[in-house]
């Protein structure tokens, strides 16, 4: 075993590097007693790793400080000199890990190894496009690449408006464990989006993204579901709906890891406030955000009532939230609502090439950091939502909001 570890090291490493970071068959044996549940994985983790292609010295690093954790414990030897570059480096890596349990650094280093070797398998393998995609959904195009999961609004004749849940049995339960499958799918986008969103939430992906097919990034709330009233009546369509929009919401309240808008176009309505919920927003020059509630008779929802006099200071909050003001790309991130604008003849490429870049930061630490920022915030965006869900199911039912509807429905009305 230590000697297919130390194969490893001779392949990968420089000769400079290898007396340091050959493991010696005696840690290995004295270890035999931290190795009981996953002994038998590690093991094979540890001989898996000799047939990966070189990782590249970050990573080797990585295996390096979790096999002396996961065999020896905490660092315990001292600190090499400020020249000894190699040793240092490698000595870093191990003491940086702290108290972590060598139970943990097993598990870690066999899920590394694991990770490694299925990228391995995938990237000697260029899978086509069509074979990336994951099946299951209508209305999206859901792929997972690079440690990307890529959640695109697939809708581009209608401006990728997001549809409502009508008529079908199955419904996002979020507590329950409903994954997608082909047959039980409904079709509808809200409900599409939170089921990529739980699945992308545990998935190995380190970060995931929301984007829109076509020219639009999304015209929000799709205004026809406004016409599929049950036989229950309108009340009780209110009733629903802002039930749904309560829990889409906090779909995005809740997702644990990093969320990144790639807005390539034009956003509108429930598009736009949601953006208040993401750690970045890269927007094409093309972008426009547009949040025009008071003329459909609505009031905001997304959290955004809260979020964007926060992002932006309530002068310039209410000129969008109250007054429909339309913001350029430019504006947009002048104001704080975007991360960066990119010239949209090039958007796509430079935005995906940082994303590439981001995704592969270590995930556990963009995690965590997501979390130190985010949740002391939870429960307060949560009734923040739950309230702009209720203020919205009596929007609804008011002759304001109907008569807007009806007047884009009828085609008298636009933005
Ligand atoms: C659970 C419920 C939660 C509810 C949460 C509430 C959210 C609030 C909001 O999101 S408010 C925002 C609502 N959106 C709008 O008001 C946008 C309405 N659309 C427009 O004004 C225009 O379509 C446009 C400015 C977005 C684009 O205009 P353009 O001229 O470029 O294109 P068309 O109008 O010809 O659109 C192409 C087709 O797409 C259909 N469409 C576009 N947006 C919507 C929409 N939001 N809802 C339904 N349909 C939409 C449009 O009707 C055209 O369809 P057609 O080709 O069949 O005619």
């Amino acid at each position: 075993m230590a000697g297919a570890a130390g194969r490893v090291v001779r392949r990968w490493y420089p000769s400079v590097l290898r007396s340091s970071l050959q493991v010696p068959a005696l840690q290995l044996h004295m270890s035999k007693t931290a190795m009981r549940a996953s002994q038998k994985d590690f093991e094979s983790a540890l001989s898996q790793v000799k047939r990966l292609k070189d990782p590249g010295n970050e990573v080797k690093l990585k295996l390096y400080a979790l096999y002396k954790q996961a065999t020896e414990g905490p660092c315990n030897t001292p600190k090499p000199g400020v020249f000894d570059l190699i040793n240092k480096a490698k000595w870093d890596a191990w003491n940086a890990l702290g108290s972590l349990p060598k139970e943990t650094a097993r598990q870690n280093y066999v899920d590394l190894v694991s990770g490694l070797s299925s990228s391995s398998d995938s990237s000697s393998q260029v899978k086509p496009e069509a074979d990336r995609k994951q099946p299951g959904y209508e209305t999206l195009v859901v792929t997972s690449e690079d440690s990307i999961t890529k959640i695109m609004m697939n809708r581009p004749a209608k401006k990728n408006a997001i549809t409502i849940q009508c008529l079908r049995v199955h419904k996002y339960q979020p507590s329950s464990s409903f994954s997608p499958t082909h047959s039980d799918v409904p079709s509808e986008m809200y409900n599409e989006i939170m089921l990529a969103l739980k699945a992308a939430s545990k998935d190995d992906s380190a970060i995931t993204v929301l984007t829109g097919n076509g020219d639009y990034y999304s015209s929000g709330n799709d205004l026809s579901n406004f016409t599929d009233i049950p036989p229950e009546g309108i009340e009780e369509k209110a009733k629903s709906s802002a039930i749904l929009l309560r829990d889409f919401v906090d779909c995005f309240i809740d997702f644990p890891k990093p969320l990144i808008a790639v807005v390539n176009g034009p956003a509108v309505g429930i598009s736009v406030t949601i953006l208040g919920l993401f750690d970045t927003v890269y927007a094409s020059s093309r972008a426009t955000f547009h949040t025009p509630f008071s003329h459909l008779g609505q009031s905001p929802e997304g959290c955004s009532s809260y979020t964007f006099p926060k992002i932006m200071g309530p002068a310039k909050a209410a000129e969008m939230l109250i007054f429909g003001k339309k913001l350029t790309a430019a504006e947009a991130c002048a104001q704080g609502l975007v991360t960066e604008v990119f010239p949209d003849s090039t958007f796509q490429k430079e935005v995906w090439t940082r994303l590439k870049a981001y995704s592969k930061l270590p995930p556990n630490a963009m995690r965590i950091s997501k979390q130190v920022i985010r949740n002391r915030e939870k429960e307060k965006l949560r009734a923040i939502n739950a309230e702009e869900s209720r203020a919205l199911q009596e929007r609804w039912l008011s002759d304001e909001c109907t008569n807007a509807v009806m007047n884009f429905l009828t085609r008298k009305a636009k933005l």
